[in-house]
């Protein structure tokens, strides 16, 4: 059944999220916050700077106009980076407060909010009257835009407590090269999304360096074991990081060259300074900003999290990489699998 969907964030995954629910039959409006993307959008079908050779669907829409673009709608995917989703939040509340309207709420965001460390979904449920926030539903698994832009067969999970709403978002996504399977531990879809991106750096940077495919896998197996270690402590089920939303999207993430936190790495890997890197990138490198909380959270509950805290010495110390790196390979020897830390 068609569906009306109002997807925030013209960046480069609300577009092609947005331009694949135009594909799948449902009635989508896309909100942006810059005026420069309603002709580029609506007239020219294009979106220059986050998918520059990708032609949009005809019908996709784009309005700046965000009450227009939630009124009567049967779903509101929050699509902004992670420090993005709280200021939008509070621009969206007051609106469905006045109109009465419980759309789903469901967000595509991969990260931990910087201050408060909470996960996304806890933001949105901290600005959104109650009544809107019972089911929220996280979308996460491996699934760069570019990609699907292309319509390579991709898989993901939609997460909620509520698995009525998880299947409504698993139908109205799912098509020919995009399948979604339901889960209904957020937690540990959010952590495996946002803890992942801090991995991914290192793998970049890894590669940037010379390193080799050894190291790499050493990397993402050991990235995995304290994501899941530290994962566990916040309520997470152990299965859910081998699933798509965890070693899924890890593989992903460290291996590809769409991946911005990857890209990010590699430069950082090849000399560049931080500030320039990020500033360089014209795009959000999560795994930034998560770096930080992830430090912090690591350090307030004891949980031992090596190769995160290497990376965010890279990012916030001016740590040399190859001096971290030195550090990691000289530590005690240990057994493998210790899930208490
Ligand atoms: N790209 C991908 O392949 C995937 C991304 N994700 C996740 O999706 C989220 C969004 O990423 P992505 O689309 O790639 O990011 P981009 O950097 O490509 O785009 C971000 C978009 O958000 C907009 N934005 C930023 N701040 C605000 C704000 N305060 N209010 C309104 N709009 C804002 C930007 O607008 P402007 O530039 O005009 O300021 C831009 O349109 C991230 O958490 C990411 O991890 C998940 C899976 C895949
Ligand atoms: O999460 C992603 C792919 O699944 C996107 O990763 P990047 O933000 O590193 O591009």
């Amino acid at each position: 059944m068609t569906k009306t969907i109002a997807v925030l964030g013209a960046g480069s995954w609300g577009t092609v999220l947005a331009n694949l629910l135009v594909e799948n039959g449902h009635t989508v409006r896309l909100w942006t916050h810059n005026p420069e993307q309603i002709p580029e959008i609506n007239d020219h079908h294009t979106n220059q700077h986050y998918l520059p050779d990708f032609t949009l669907h005809s019908e996709l829409q784009a309005t700046t106009d965000l009450e227009a673009a939630i009124a009567d709608t049967d779903v509101i995917l929050f699509v902004v980076p992670t420090n993005a989703i709280r200021p939008v939040a509070e621009q969206v509340a007051p609106i469905l407060a006045a109109s009465g309207t419980r759309p789903i709420i469901a967000h595509a965001a991969k990260g931990l909010e910087r201050g408060s460390r909470l996960r996304v979904s806890e933001v949105l449920a901290s600005v959104l009257a109650p009544a809107l926030h019972s089911g929220i539903v996280v979308i996460s698994g491996p699934s760069h835009a570019e990609d699907v832009a292309t319509k390579d067969i991709t898989t993901l999970t939609a997460a909620s407590t509520s698995l009525a709403a998880a299947k409504a978002i698993q139908h109205i996504f799912m098509n020919d090269y995009f399948r979604l399977y339901t889960n209904t531990d957020v937690v540990g879809v959010e952590l495996g999304a946002a803890l992942k991106n801090v991995i991914a750096i290192g793998a970049g940077a890894l590669h940037g360096l010379g390193y080799g495919d050894n190291t790499k896998a050493a990397l993402m197996t050991r990235g995995l074991a304290e994501i899941t270690r530290l994962g566990v402590i916040l309520g997470a089920e152990p299965m859910t990081f081998i699933g798509l939303s965890g070693v899924g999207d890890l593989i992903v993430t460290c291996t590809s060259v769409h991946s911005r936190n990857w890209r990010a790495g590699n430069a950082l890997g090849q000399g560049q300074p931080v500030a320039d890197v990020l500033a360089n990138m014209g795009m959000v490198v999560e795994g930034y900003s998560t770096a930080k909380v992830v430090h912090e959270l690591a350090e307030e509950l004891e949980v031992d999290m090596p190769i995160s805290e290497a990376i965010y010495q890279v990012l916030y110390e001016q740590a040399p990489i190859k001096d971290v790196i030195g550090e990691l390979m000289t530590r005690a020897g240990k057994p493998e699998f210790d899930f208490r830390g």
